[in-house]
């Protein structure tokens, strides 16, 4: 298949890292304004090019990986060019609604939220359409389960999803470091903390993901009573560790709704 990537920043780029390395049957093309700090992906077999036209009407899927205000500049110097294509948007705000309206009837819109894991084949990306559009839709489902988990949403969770799995990739990083800050403060230096903490995260997700049960009766598991874990679980509630990320990721989510 041959994908269009417009905006070869952040998003873009862990897009088109990680087709390049978990799929061997796509053409992949990325485009920029500026190019030059992501030429190295032409090593990889992506093709960089800062002109967004380039045979964009061979594409198979056409991604957005721009930011909310470069929407309008951009469609209106694409959309010309091309018939007949699925559009899967990733750009935050931006309704199945109204990037129809601007691309037309012929083509097809679908709204994904991808996070940055994607390079590692690890994004949880969220995807939402129209259902009269189900079957054009499927090839970007596919795409993206080549790129981690795609679960299909109703649209008008895809802001809630932004923040719980695009957003969440931050928070979970920031736990990360706190972790990693206390381990050097209790004699780790800060790789062996870094690697102790991400690997123990790796882990707890992964029982998580394949167990499918709730969190707590894992932790319940390692709470030994009167043991050391409980005791710093309940220090960690005093202070509001729980509340604390549910607060910020309301306050994220309604920073996106305006
Ligand atoms: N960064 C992330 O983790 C995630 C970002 N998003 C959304 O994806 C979009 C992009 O986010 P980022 O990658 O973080 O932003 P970014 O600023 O890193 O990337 C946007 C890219 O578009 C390029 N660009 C600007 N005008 C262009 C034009 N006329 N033609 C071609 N390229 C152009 C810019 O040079 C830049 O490289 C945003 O709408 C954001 O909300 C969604 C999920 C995760
Ligand atoms: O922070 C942002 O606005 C974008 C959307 C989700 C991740 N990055």
């Amino acid at each position: 298949m041959k994908v269009h990537i417009i905006g070869g920043g952040n998003l873009g780029v862990s897009i088109a890292l990680g087709l390049s390395k978990f799929t061997t049957e796509n053409q992949i093309t990325i485009t920029r304004r500026n190019t030059s700090s992501i030429l190295y992906l032409e090593k990889l077999g992506t093709t960089v090019s800062t002109n967004n036209t380039h045979l964009i009407q061979e594409a198979d899927i056409i991604i957005l990986t721009i930011k909310p205000y470069q929407v309008d500049t951009v469609l209106s110097e694409i959309v010309p060019a091309f018939s007949n294509k699925v559009i899967a948007s990733a750009v935050s705000g931006l309704s199945i609604e109204n990037l129809q309206s601007k691309i037309g009837d012929s083509n097809t819109a679908v709204r994904i939220m991808p996070n940055i894991a994607a390079q590692f084949g690890a994004s949880a990306t969220c995807i939402a359409f129209q259902e009269q559009n189900k079957d054009k839709a499927q090839v970007v489902v596919s795409l993206f389960q080549t790129l981690g988990t795609a679960p299909i949403i109703d649209e008008k969770l895809m802001d809630a999803a932004t923040v719980l799995a695009a957003s969440g990739t931050a928070f979970a990083l920031r736990y990360i470091r706190a972790s990693m800050q206390a381990g050097i403060e209790i004699g780790f230096d800060w790789q062996t903390a870094l690697s102790i903490s991400a690997q123990t995260v790796k882990g707890a997700a992964e029982m998580l993901l394949e167990e499918k049960v709730h969190p707590e009766q894992l932790i319940d598991r390692v709470t030994t009573p009167q043991g050391c874990t409980i005791a710093g679980l309940n220090e960690m509630e005093m202070h509001g560790f729980s509340s604390s990320l549910i607060r910020g990721i309301k306050t994220s989510l309604k920073q996106i709704k305006g």
